[in-house]
């Protein structure tokens, strides 16, 4: 309450002083489109991605060294829903928001509509961002995963989803490009779907009105199957459909071509968005949820297979005769890197919705490689791409700093996603067949302590891991930084054959670097 009561007296009297954070500033009135959020956005992804990761390599140590619970703000069960929230809310969320307001606004040829509005969207969702992360540390939470938010925190990200949606509709409709582009399409559903999740999964009756705590409206195997429907769903709307939006605008920019399949991208996102919709009940396999309705789950996970690869090839086939690319521009590469692991969580995923299957993967670390091969591959890698693209354009410079410290980031989140996701395979289904083995004489063979030891070298492992992908975020802090300082890198060209025109330049021939 505080801290609302701060921020609305923040901008209260920033927006008095017209010191250009809250109303468009001079530079945006004059150009062509309302970029002032943007560059804002682009700076706030990148820090909400530093925040969020080394969030994760601190659980990830707690999981290593139990020592480092710190009694009582910075133990695991308060940490844990920190970085969850900080990547998927505040990193993945600020991307979504930012890259939804410059994408609108280009594919329509309009500026962004309802601007005052735009901004209260904006900077509430920072304010829903604080406001979530100083909860969790203090032991607030509802204890539904992923939406951990007490009542007071949904009421008010309910008014800015509803702000969003109109800014995000209103841009549409006073379009003056008669058609609507995909990426639109998807945004679109990502807004809706996360508004109608959020409401439903967070009805909850509050103990008291200035008090922090509030019960559920939901009791039991409802209860459960509303929050699964939910945090399936927040996986296949917020992590899915929102960064396919992404994907479909800023893959075909980069690579200068039109996207592979028009009629595809129409196909597979109805048959997406139907089917996504049905899957949660695979997060209740051999639960109190009825038999029939796992079946379900299960099908519809299956099924959903075909869909998301649709946009996998989609988005790959793009690059149709500019496969070279791949070779002399990191950017593409960073973005075909995504779109492979987004193939392979999708894969992943049906798999492990199996029945036969999830027996041995539930509670297991594989679920925790599973999404972080998701998250860390596809919304890290396709984020940072996309940030790439974003920089150098919206503070007018004629490349990023340096395309070489973009090589050195891919290469180091790719070796960190492989250790991390390798060693989260091998500890899951060794932990699950550890737990299932039986003796001749019918007693189980390891005692939970026995397993929970031989998770610890998996547990360094998957820490070094995550270590090696933040070192990458850091290179892109850094040249994301000297971008906007308006510097530029002298240095050789990432190869002798170039392609990209921004690679055209004469290079010195020794190299001063
Ligand atoms: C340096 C990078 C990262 C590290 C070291 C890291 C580490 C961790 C650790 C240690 C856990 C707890 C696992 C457990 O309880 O057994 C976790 C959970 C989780 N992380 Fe990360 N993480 C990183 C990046 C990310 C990113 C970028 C995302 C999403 C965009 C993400 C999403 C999640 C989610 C959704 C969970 C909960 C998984 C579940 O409950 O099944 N993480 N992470
Ligand atoms: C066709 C697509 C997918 C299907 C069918 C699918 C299916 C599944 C299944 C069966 C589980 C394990 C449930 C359990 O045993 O508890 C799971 C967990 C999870 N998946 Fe996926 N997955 C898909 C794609 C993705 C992607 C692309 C991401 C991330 C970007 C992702 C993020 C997660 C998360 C965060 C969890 C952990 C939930 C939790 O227990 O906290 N999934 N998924
Ligand atoms: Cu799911």
């Amino acid at each position: 309450m505080l801290l609302l009561a701060g921020g609305a007296f923040l901008a209260t009297a920033v927006s008095a002083n017209k010191v250009g954070i809250l109303q468009p500033s001079k530079r945006d009135l004059e150009s062509r489109y309302d970029d002032q959020l943007i560059r804002f956005g682009v700076v706030l992804t990148s820090f909400w991605g530093i925040v969020g990761f080394l969030v994760g390599i601190l659980i990830a140590a707690q999981l290593a060294f139990p020592i480092l619970n710190l009694e009582p703000y910075l133990n695991f069960g308060r940490i844990r829903p920190l970085h969850t929230s900080a990547v998927i809310f505040a990193f993945g969320g600020t991307a979504l928001i930012t890259t939804s307001f410059y994408v609108v606004q280009r594919t329509c040829r309009a500026r962004l509509a309802l601007p005052g509005l735009a901004r209260f969207v904006f900077w509430g969702y920072q304010m829903f961002i604080l406001l979530a992360a100083t909860g969790y540390v203090l032991g607030v939470t509802s204890s539904k995963e992923y939406a951990e938010p007490e009542w007071y925190v949904d009421l008010w990200l309910t008014a800015v989803w509803v702000a969003y949606l109109a800014v995000f509709m209103a841009t549409i409709v006073k379009r003056s490009e008669p058609h609507i582009y995909v990426a639109n399409w998807f945004f679109l559903a990502f807004i809706i779907t996360v508004a109608m999740l959020h409401v439903v999964n967070n009805l909850a009756v509050p103990v008291s009105l200035l008090g922090t705590k509030s019960y559920t409206l939901f009791g039991g195997v409802q209860d459960a199957l509303t929050q699964w429907w939910y945090g399936h769903n927040a996986v296949g709307f917020f992590l899915t459909a929102g960064f396919l939006a992404m994907m479909y605008y800023f893959v075909p920019k980069q690579a200068e071509r039109p996207v592979y399949s028009y009629r595809l991208s129409i196909v597979h996102f109805w048959s997406l968005i139907f089917l996504y919709i049905w899957a949660g009940p695979h997060h209740l396999h051999y639960t109190a949820l009825p038999d029939w309705a796992q079946t379900l789950g299960m099908v519809f996970s299956i099924m959903l297979w075909m869909p998301s690869w649709g946009g996998m090839i989609n988005g790959l086939m793009t690059l149709n005769g500019a496969w070279d690319k791949i070779r002399t521009d990191p950017i593409i590469r960073m973005m075909v890197a995504a779109l492979a692991f987004y193939g392979m969580s999708t894969f992943e995923g049906p798999m492990l919705s199996i029945k036969a299957v999830n027996s041995l993967s539930h509670y297991t670390e594989w679920t925790i490689g599973h999404v972080h091969s998701g998250a860390l591959g596809w919304n890290g890698l396709i984020t940072f791409a996309c940030l790439y693209y974003l920089v150098p354009r919206l503070w007018g410079r004629e490349r990023m700093y340096s395309l070489r410290m973009i090589n050195w980031h891919f290469w180091l989140a790719i070796l960190g996603i492989a250790i991390y996701a390798a060693s989260m395979w091998v500890a899951g289904i060794t932990q699950g067949l550890m737990w299932r083995e039986y003796g001749e004489d019918g007693y189980l063979v390891w005692s939970f302590a026995d397993v929970v030891a031989a998770m610890n070298p998996y547990y360094i492992m998957r820490l070094v891991g995550g270590l090696i992908y933040f070192a990458g975020a850091l290179i892109m802090a850094f040249n994301i930084v000297m971008t906007i300082k308006g510097k530029l890198r002298d240095e050789q060209a990432m190869t002798n054959t170039p392609h990209d025109p921004q690679l055209d330049r004469p290079q010195p021939a020794a190299n001063p670097a």
